[in-house]
């Protein structure tokens, strides 16, 4: 379980996060919400011990990220920029990351397996596509089997095959227990995909319940999440 408390990050005079508070329940997909420079990475990368909270508290399974003896047995995470290094096989950028949390390699097979890669294994990473990129970052955050999994924006650039095998496997992923907290700024995408959603603007929380609740008295999750942040269609915020 995740949960977030009172979280704020200050850039100088700029409140990038401002007293953020929820959490993100084991078999279900939680969309973490909202525009372009809403918050939702610096939200995340304080979560994943990336970034210090100017205060408050981000916990997973009540314990700060640095504090977890095996973080990628706990939670798996995929990051926006944070990819493998390009020279790198796709194989060795895993096991490399396995060693490090005395996962094992066999495990490694099985990742590839699972995403779809196994016939690429030995390619270098610059070598593939967008798709097999963000298929390869899912890897390796299923890496320890966790039971958390945090991913920023996994489907952005991704053909409709791509966003079809994401959605499928997070719904998968959360019906097995674990607990997904996915961010993203593409509506229709979400409606079909999150159970909950956390919907934040200009860094403060606007909106958290569960997708019937929120889309509650509007056409679609997509109007809901205009109303609740202030943004009209087509017009940058
Ligand atoms: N290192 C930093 N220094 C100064 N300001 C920052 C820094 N990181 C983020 N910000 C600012 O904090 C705000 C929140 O940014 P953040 O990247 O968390 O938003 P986001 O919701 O993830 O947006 P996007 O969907 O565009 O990735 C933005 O105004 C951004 O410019």
């Amino acid at each position: 379980m995740i949960e977030i408390s009172g979280l704020t990050k200050r850039y100088g005079a700029k409140l990038a996060v401002d007293e953020v508070t929820f959490s993100v329940h084991p078999g279900r997909v939680t969309g973490f919400l909202g525009p372009n420079g809403a918050g939702k990475s610096t939200t995340l990368r304080m979560l994943l011990g990336l970034d210090h909270p100017t205060s408050g508290t981000a916990l997973i399974n009540g314990k700060r990220y640095r504090d977890l003896r095996f973080p990628l047995r706990t939670v798996g995470a995929l990051l926006d920029g944070a990819g493998p290094v390009p020279e790198r096989r796709a194989v060795d950028h895993l096991t490399w990351m396995a060693q490090s949390n005395r996962i094992s390699r066999r495990r490694v097979r099985e990742v590839l397996d699972l995403v779809g890669l196994a016939d690429a294994a030995k390619k270098q990473v610059r070598k593939y596509s967008l798709g097999m990129t963000q298929r390869l970052g899912i890897a390796a955050a299923l890496l320890g089997n966790p039971e958390i999994l945090v991913l920023d924006e996994p489907v952005n650039g991704l053909d409709p095959d791509g966003i079809r095998w994401v959605r499928g496997f997070l719904r998968q992923y959360a019906a097995s227990g674990r607990a997904v907290l996915v961010s993203s700024h593409l509506m229709a995408e979400m409606a079909d995909t999150a159970d909950d959603a956390v919907v934040i603007a200009r860094g403060r929380i606007v909106a958290h319940g569960t997708l019937k609740e929120i889309t509650d008295g509007h056409e679609s999750l997509e109007s809901a999440f205009f109303a609740l942040t202030g943004g009209q269609a087509g017009v940058a915020w």
